[in-house]
């Protein structure tokens, strides 16, 4: 039986425990996006003058990611440090009683919320790299489909504020100077790890590779029939994911000493 999935306290989390946590995500992300690629881009359910929903100026997307985050709110969802609505203006309070979550981030943490910028880029240049032309109707599957995506890459690069603080809790002598001085080029370069972003770049390809493939009983993976590129998603995570991640890094570390 699979062990019970432990919540970790801030004494119990490492550098080597946060980073487990990314790579898990991946799997969460690249299977989100596999399910993504399976419509066509559907760029009805963006258009705002296509929604037809009465009393409703949204794009199809916008209304049943509001609507979904609503519903996700008043369950608790955002009550957990590790979740970030995309439209946070006005969301219904949880009416679940409260978990009673670990504190391990500094509270400013929850001033930072770099949701805006994923959504620009997951729409604008994203998208279009694993998406096929053409219009096959589906658009609120569609939608669905791009909550799940935009859902696992948000706890992903929202997860630099835990890995910022167990950076600086492991050498806070190191950081306090560029906090203080609040430079923001000092802290990316003590917090940039590039060997460790050279192996994310080739395990997500690889992932991308075992888990796109056609499963066929008698022969091998044939590469021709990968449901996404696997050079695809490693450039996604090496232009966007990752930097992103880091500037929630540099952000929280900048307020860490408020
Ligand atoms: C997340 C980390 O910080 C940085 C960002 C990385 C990423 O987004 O995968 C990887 C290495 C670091 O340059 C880390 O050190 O693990």
């Amino acid at each position: 039986m699979a062990d019970v999935i432990k919540v970790a306290d801030s004494s119990e989390m490492t550098l080597e425990t946060v980073r487990d946590s990314l790579i898990r995500e991946e799997d969460t992300i690249i299977f989100s996006l596999i399910e993504r690629a399976k419509y066509p881009i559907n760029v009805g359910a963006y258009d705002k003058t296509k929604t037809a929903i009465p009393e409703c100026s949204d794009s199809l997307v916008e209304f049943i990611i509001k609507e979904t985050e609503a519903a996700q709110a008043k369950c608790g969802r955002y009550e957990n440090p590790e979740e970030h609505p995309f439209f946070p203006d006005g969301l219904p309070t949880s009416l679940v009683p409260a978990f009673n979550f670990p504190k391990i981030l500094h509270p400013a943490a929850a001033s930072i919320n770099v949701n805006s910028t994923l959504w620009e880029v997951y729409f604008a240049q994203l998208l279009p790299l694993i998406t096929v032309p053409g219009d096959d109707g589906n658009y609120a599957s569609t939608a669905v489909s791009d909550l799940a995506c935009l859902q696992a890459l948000s706890r992903r690069i929202h997860y630099g504020k835990f890995v910022a603080e167990v950076k600086f809790k492991e050498s806070p002598q190191e950081y306090e100077p560029a906090i203080r001085s609040q430079d923001r080029d000092a802290l990316m370069k003590l917090l940039t790890f590039e060997s460790v972003e050279e192996r994310v770049k080739r395990r997500v390809a690889k992932k991308t590779m075992l888990f796109g493939q056609e499963v066929s009983l008698n022969d091998n993976c044939d590469e021709k029939k990968l449901k996404i590129d696997p050079a695809v998603v490693s450039r996604l995570y090496e232009e966007w994911v990752m930097p992103l991640t880091k500037l929630v890094e540099v952000e929280y570390l900048l307020r860490r000493l408020d």
